[in-house]
């Protein structure tokens, strides 16, 4: 696959313009509690489009929290609370008036798990431009199709079965299907929960190098575990632990420079 090491090629021309555009999300003073339990305090971060950000730290420090909370799908669980602001383009997404089912078209998301529809290949990518009125006619609504299995990759392998059982694909196949669900609605931002956590190796390679080519268009937030994972695919990464952002820049120097200590001893394989 191609690797492209964070600001080494020609990729950094492109990182360098992204870092001089507005944000596409900011987020101030964040903090999610589920309960009377504080799972994240005080979060403050931006992310642009063209960058992949990575999320990584230990297990339970926050990171799903915090990236649930930048599509509102914490809403979704009776006991969680955000506070702080969270700007999409500069708009609050947490304000009364925001739709959101039109916030998470625009912040899309895939899962740790894969999860298509139980329903046809076709369906599976044509149900949300339909709910969001995007296609006209049947002609439209092939090519809406046909461009986000071709950006996902997954064109090739499934353009003459298309009425076949989304869940009938491979693991890794599935999980493009979900990226090609998600790019359908003509996203801005793509938030991705351990996305290849239950794919074998080389289905995650296909996944990695998607993810690359995505960056083109899209803002990128990936959780990973996998510090390789974070280093091959981001530009940006952030450190959490115990509920808080440790340290935020460039992946380069959180993994060969990081300023601080608790980042170091993560890195480096001290606790996890
Ligand atoms: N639905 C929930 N209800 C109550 N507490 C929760 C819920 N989801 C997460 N938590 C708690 O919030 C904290 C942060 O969890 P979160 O899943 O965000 O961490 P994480 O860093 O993504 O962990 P992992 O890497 O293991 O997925 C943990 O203490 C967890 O137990």
């Amino acid at each position: 696959m191609k690797m492209t090491m964070p600001e080494q090629n020609t990729a950094e021309a492109t990182t360098q313009t992204a870092a001089a555009a507005k944000p596409k999300i900011s987020a101030h003073g964040v903090s999610v509690f589920y309960g009377d339990k504080k799972a994240i305090d005080d979060v403050s971060i931006d992310v642009h489009t063209r960058y992949v950000t990575a999320f990584i730290g230990p297990s339970g420090c926050g990171k799903s929290t915090f990236l649930r909370s930048l599509n509102r799908m914490n809403d979704t669980i009776a006991s969680a609370r955000v506070e702080g602001e969270i700007l999409l383009d500069g708009e609050d997404i947490y304000r009364s008036r925001m739709d959101v089912v039109q916030l998470r078209a625009r912040v899309g998301m895939v899962f740790q798990k894969p999860n298509p529809f139980p329903k046809s290949i076709y369906e599976n990518i044509a149900y949300g431009p339909r709910i969001h009125g995007l296609a006209s006619s049947k002609a439209e609504m092939d090519r809406i199709v046909e461009e986000s299995l071709q950006r996902a990759g997954l064109w090739e392998e499934v353009k003459d079965r298309l009425a076949d059982s989304g869940t009938a694909l491979s693991g890794g196949q599935q999980q493009r299907l979900c990226i090609a669900r998600a790019i359908a609605v003509d996203p801005e931002v793509i938030l991705m929960d351990e996305p290849c956590s239950a794919l074998d190796p080389i289905a995650t390679a296909r996944i990695e190098e998607l993810i690359d080519e995505l960056r083109g268009r899209y803002a990128i937030v990936i959780v990973t575990h996998s510090m390789q994972q974070a280093a091959r695919v981001s530009q940006r990464t952030a450190f959490f632990h115990m509920g808080k952002m440790v340290e935020y820049g460039k992946t380069s120097d959180i993994f060969t420079n990081p300023r601080e200590e608790r980042t170091k001893d993560y890195i480096t394989g001290r606790y996890g």
